[in-house]
Formats: structure tokens, sequence, C-alpha cells
């Protein structure tokens, strides 16, 4: 202690480092293992925690709560959760393929000879030690997967969000912690349906590796179509719990142009599915749209380019082709590109074909299938039941949507039970019965009239023909035989 004393006190500064040369290389020669030393902090920036120090601390953090005496805990998901590491001077062991190696977390001590602003007692730091004959298998192969799978823990854990995007300058998207609790437990389809949806998903999200052997870009577009409340809404925050994805919510009407949404697209971050909803109701992407165009030919042409570009562009259906899988999309990559409509036939086939909109999944009214889910979730109810197959019967002879059923289904007051409940779903399916059978009385009604209406048209017509001999009709238009 004397001797180290002197040597601290007194020794010159310049020539440490000679010595601590010379006493390393010779530790270094005795010494048998190797470490690796992360730092806690960025030795750029300020005070940043350094991202490889923070993935670790995930990875560990399984090991420290079953093998440390002291753990520190901070805080997750906004302190809605902890994360237990080891506290400093604490050592923990790990295994990888038959290899052990060692973790020690620790800080050094402080330089009270030297004033700065940054926190000299908060050099924290992880120290690998391992054997140096395991050199390559550590240093190539375990350093990796220990990040990997840091990083994976960290996407599973972190808190998810849900953007929009924001019109005109400023940040372009916005986010709030995404929270919807629909799972594919509560969704009510097709089992066999719902099945094949859950293991596309579950590869997709393991093919990291396929897709670059294929020299694809890694996502996955998917359309979803069918009536209002069949779902859909419900199908996506179903699929983002499952992935554990974030969601981009883009709403197209508050895009500029080609360019915004370029950016938009380079502004998400992979994990995530970019949603848009009703993609029928950009009707400027529709080909419907494209045909109201072509038709519109006596149109100054040449005006309507000008319009536009005072106005600032528009987003075009190139530039969304562009945005799904074009050059930029395999930015960031593991992104799903999903599209709802509720009107499948409104869409332009370009922008709905396989490759780009891959799977299209039908959310349809509600099958017996699907009432059993709901009535499941909702009431606790379970096939055989005195009422069930009367509401089989009454779903085959109806067209009515899980929204209507779920509505039906949920008990409005703490004096109804399950039997009340399905009860009034059967009541309700009765009435919604009689009205489509109204309706479609009506309809015929309707088309009868018309025939009608058709039959005199071409009566009146005849007689319009017959009165033709000079070739001209009543009101002078020229008429033409046959
Ligand atoms: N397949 C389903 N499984 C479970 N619940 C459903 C299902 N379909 C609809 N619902 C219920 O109906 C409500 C509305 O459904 P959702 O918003 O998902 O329908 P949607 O098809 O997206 O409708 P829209 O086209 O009008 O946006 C949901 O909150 C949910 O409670």
């Amino acid at each position: 202690m004397f001797t180290w004393t002197m040597y601290q006190n007194y020794f010159p500064h310049e020539l440490r480092g000679h010595i601590r040369k010379y006493t390393d290389k010779l530790v270094n020669y005795f010494y048998p293992y190797i470490d690796i030393t992360f730092y806690e902090l960025e030795t750029e920036g300020w005070f940043e925690r350094s991202k490889a120090y923070v993935t670790i601390e995930r990875y560990l953090s399984k090991n420290s709560s079953t093998q440390a005496n002291r753990l520190k805990a901070n805080a997750a998901k906004n302190g809605q959760s902890v994360v237990l590491t080891m506290d400093d001077h604490e050592e923990i062991t790990d295994e990888y393929k038959g290899v052990k190696v060692k973790w020690i977390s620790s800080q050094k001590p402080a330089n009270r000879q030297t004033i700065s602003l940054y926190r000299e007692d908060e050099k924290r730091y992880f120290k690998l030690q391992f054997h140096k004959k395991n050199r390559d298998l550590i240093t190539n192969s375990y350093v990796k997967y220990v990040l990997d799978e840091g990083k994976a823990i960290s996407v599973k854990e972190r808190q998810r969000k849900l953007y929009t995007n924001n019109k005109g300058g400023g940040r372009m998207w916005s986010g709030v912690v995404f929270e919807h609790p629909s799972t594919f437990d509560t969704l009510a389809m097709d089992p066999k349906k719902k099945q094949e949806i859950m293991d596309d998903l579950e590869t997709f999200s393991k093919s990291k590796d396929y897709y670059a052997k294929i020299g694809k870009a890694w996502k996955r577009g998917f359309l979803l179509y069918g009536p209002p409340g069949t779902g859909k809404s419900s199908m996506i925050a179903a699929m983002a719990n499952l992935l554990k994805y974030d969601i981009y919510d883009l709403e197209l009407t508050s895009v500029k142009d080609n360019t915004e949404l370029r950016k938009l697209l380079i502004d998400t971050t992979g994990k995530s599915m970019i949603v848009i909803e009703d993609i029928d109701c950009s009707l400027e992407l529709t080909g419907q749209r494209e045909k109201k165009k072509k038709e519109d030919k006596d149109k100054n042409e040449e005006d309507a380019v000008k319009e536009k570009i005072k106005k600032g562009g528009e987003v075009t259906l190139s530039g969304l082709l562009n945005f799904i899988d074009g050059l930029w999309s395999a930015i960031g990559g593991e992104r799903l590109v999903i599209f709802t409509t509720n009107y499948m036939e409104k869409l332009d086939p370009a922008l709905i074909r396989r490759g780009r909109m891959d799977k299209h999944i039908v959310l349809s009214y509600c099958c017996f299938e699907s009432f059993k889910v709901l009535a499941h979730n909702y009431l606790d109810v379970v096939e055989p039941h005195v009422h069930f197959p009367e509401i089989r019967r009454l779903l085959e002879e109806t067209n009515t949507t899980p929204a209507d059923i779920a509505e039906n289904l949920m008990p409005k007051s703490s004096k109804e039970n399950a039997d009340t409940c399905l009860e009034r779903l059967i009541k309700a399916l009765e009435i919604a019965k009689e009205e489509a059978k109204l309706k479609a009385e009506e309809e015929e009604k309707a088309k009868a009239a018309e025939k009608d209406n058709g039959a005199t048209e071409e009566v009146k017509n005849a007689d319009g023909v017959n009165k033709k001999d000079n070739g001209v009709k009543e009101n002078g238009d020229v008429i033409s035989k046959g």
C-alpha cells in the first residue's frame, strides 16, 4: 500500500504508460484468459448508453436473476415492468456450445483528480472473460449470438407503438402506445383459415435468410377484404400482437405527394406493419378513376397538369406501387404492408396482384364456427348448448356480421346471463332474416317494374319505327333501321 501510494503520488506521469505496457505484457504471458470490455456509456455523445451494453444487459437478465446475489432493477415499458440485472462486482457464467464464459459487471474507479462534466464514477462495464483457446468461437460467433438474442428479447418486451402520419412539416409520424387487446384467440373466423394465417405470419417472421437467398426484400403484403364489421381492424391488431410489431397507420389523404410518401416509408422501422385502411376510398388509386380519367378526354389535359403542379402534386397509383415494392421498400426489412377494403372490385388489379399483395384474406359474414368462438369469448358458453342448433340454422339463412353478433352477445346489465343473451341473439337473427326477406321481395318488385317499363319503352320505340317511313322521328332525330 505504501509503495502504491508513493507510485501514485510521485512517479512521473509520463513514464507510467511505459510501466503499464511492460506489466501488461508480463501479465498476459501468464494470464490464460481473454477479456472483452463493453462500456455502458458511448465514448462519443452526451451520456448515451451504448447499444451493445444495453443489449447485453437484456441478454444477461435471465442468467442474472438466477445466479447473481445482488441485482439492480431498471424500469422498462414506461415503468410497467422491471428488468433485473446483476449489480456491480457480480459475476455470472454462461455456456455456449459447451464452452463456459464468465460475465463480470464492474465499474472503473473514479478519477478524483480530474474534474469532469461527465460522471467519471459512472463508467460501468461488462467484462466477458473466456479462455484463450476458445478465442475464435467466442469472438466470431458467441458475441454475435449474445447481441442477436439480446435484441430479440428487447423486441419481445418493448412497448409497441401505433403511429399515424402528420399533415405537413414537422415530425412525419406521431405515435402512442399500442394496446389493442385483439388476438387470434379472440378473433372469430374459421379455425383452419385462422391457423393458416398464423402459420404464414410466423414463417414470414423467421425467414430473414430465406428472403435474402431468393433475392427478395423481407416484406409481405396482405389484402383484407370483406363487408364492414367483419373484423378487418381486429385482424390487424391480432397480427401485430402475434408478431410483436409496431403499426404505422397510413392516412393516404394526408400525404401531399409521392415524395412525401417515400419519406414516410423511410421513417418507419423494421418489425412493423404499414396499414392503409379502406384503400378503395382513395379513389385516385383505383381502376375506376383511371378509367374515368380516360373518359374525360375532352378536358384540357394540359390545364389539369398545370393545376396539379400548382397544388404540389398528389399520391398516384405508380407512387403507391413504388412505395410497396420499389427500391426504397427494402429499407428496414421485416415489414408487412396491409390494405383493407370493403370493395375489392374497385381496386386496380396492378395494386393487388400477387407479389404486391401476397395473401388475400376474405373476412366474411358470421358462420357457425365463428359464432362458437364469440360465444366462448363473450359468454363462456361452449357446444353442446340448447340454443346452438337454432342459431346455426339462422346463421345459415342470414348474412350477419361478427360485429352484430358480438353486440348481441354482450351482457348489458348484471341481470343478464348467457341464456338471455343467446335468446336476444336469436330474436335479432329472426328480425334480420325477416328484413332480408322483405328487402329481397321489394327488389324483386322493383326489377319487375323495371322490366315492365322496359317493355313499354320498347313498344313506344316500335311505334316510333312505324312512323319512320320518312326516316325521321317526332323529335327530328334520324333513327337507323333495326
Ligand atoms: N371476426 C371477428 N372476431 C371478433 N370480433 C369481431 C370480428 N369482427 C368484428 N368483431 C367485433 O366488431 C367490432 C368491429 O370490428 P372491426 O372494426 O374489426 O371490423 P372492420 O371489418 O374493420 O369494420 P370496418 O370495415 O367498418 O372498418 C370489433 O370491435 C369486434 O368487437
